[in-house]
């Protein structure tokens, strides 16, 4: 049986970390969740990672339905959280519920993320009140690049505290079940994470947070463009994928790739 906010709670309350990465296709969803990995989220850092953009901006609501149902289909065991993309949850909220549901009946995922605190909380109540699990996601909001002018650290300032502060508070009273915090400065993650009643998913927001998310290319070293500081590389497979490339390159041209066993 899949995990439900439930499960995702109960890990909570007894105090075992919660572990989340991201996940884009239906293979990297399967050994995840053979692995154990407790949440995947389809992040729409699949613009970057699997598609190619520079920012998370252009990424469209087909994209990130599709990559859901995959995960979706990938996975057994691990609560899928779709991200919802840029612009599709701030017209109306109407178009921001219709959009969320689709994630829900279509994807079949089992809740949906959205970036902000304060601003999006009203939002979040809807979304609860129709059935939809909602995860929050506070600090560094990679939606808000371009307003923002880049990828900054936050919590720096003891108004940048206060502010994250007010933004978690408003997530957890709409009813948020958890929230991303994402590049917060420790000690500002810390107070955050000890007065909120559900639980913190830091990246790059240290150790007092109640589960980790990162970004599956990073923990993989997938991904030769970048890999942030906050990450920590498990494997190095950009190098060994451009070496098996590199071989089957050179056994083809040698004809020494197909052998007898490869022929019918
Ligand atoms: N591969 C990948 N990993 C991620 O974690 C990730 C993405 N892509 N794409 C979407 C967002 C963007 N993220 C980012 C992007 C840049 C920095 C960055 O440049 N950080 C600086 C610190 C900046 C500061 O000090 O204010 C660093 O040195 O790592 C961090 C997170 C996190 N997300
Ligand atoms: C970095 C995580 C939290 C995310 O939102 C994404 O991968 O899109
Ligand atoms: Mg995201």
């Amino acid at each position: 049986m899949r995990n439900t906010v439930s499960d995702i709670w109960k890990l909570y309350k007894s105090g075992e970390k919660i572990a989340c990465v991201t996940a884009y296709d239906s293979t990297s969803a399967l050994l995840a969740d053979r692995a154990g990995v407790d949440l995947l989220l389809v992040g729409d850092s699949l613009g970057m990672t699997v598609l190619g953009h520079e920012t998370t901006v252009p990424v469209s609501l087909e994209d990130c339905l599709r990559h859901s149902a995959a995960v979706v289909r990938g996975s057994e065991k691990a609560l899928v959280v779709a991200d919802m993309p840029f612009m599709s949850y701030h017209g109306s909220s109407h178009e921001a519920l219709k959009n969320a549901s689709r994630f829900m009946q279509e994807s079949l995922a089992s809740s949906v993320k959205i970036e902000g605190g304060e601003e999006v909380a009203e939002l979040v109540k809807l979304m609860v009140q129709g059935g939809v699990p909602v995860m929050g996601h506070i600090g560094l909001l990679p939606q808000a690049v371009l307003v923002k002018g880049g990828y900054k650290v936050r919590g720096r300032s003891k108004e940048d505290e206060e502010q994250l502060l007010k933004d978690a508070l408003a997530l957890q009273e709409a009813g948020a079940f958890a929230i991303v915090m994402e590049c917060v400065k420790d000690d500002a993650a810390q107070r955050i994470v000890s007065a909120l009643d559900i639980p913190i998913i830091g990246i790059g927001s240290g150790l007092a947070c109640d589960g980790q998310v990162q970004v599956m290319h990073d923990v993989l070293g997938l991904d030769p463009r970048f890999t942030p500081r906050h990450a920590r590389k498990y494997l190095n497979l950009a190098e060994q994928i451009e070496g098996a490339f590199g071989q089957y390159k050179d056994d083809v041209k040698s004809s020494s790739f197909p052998s007898n066993e490869n022929w019918y």
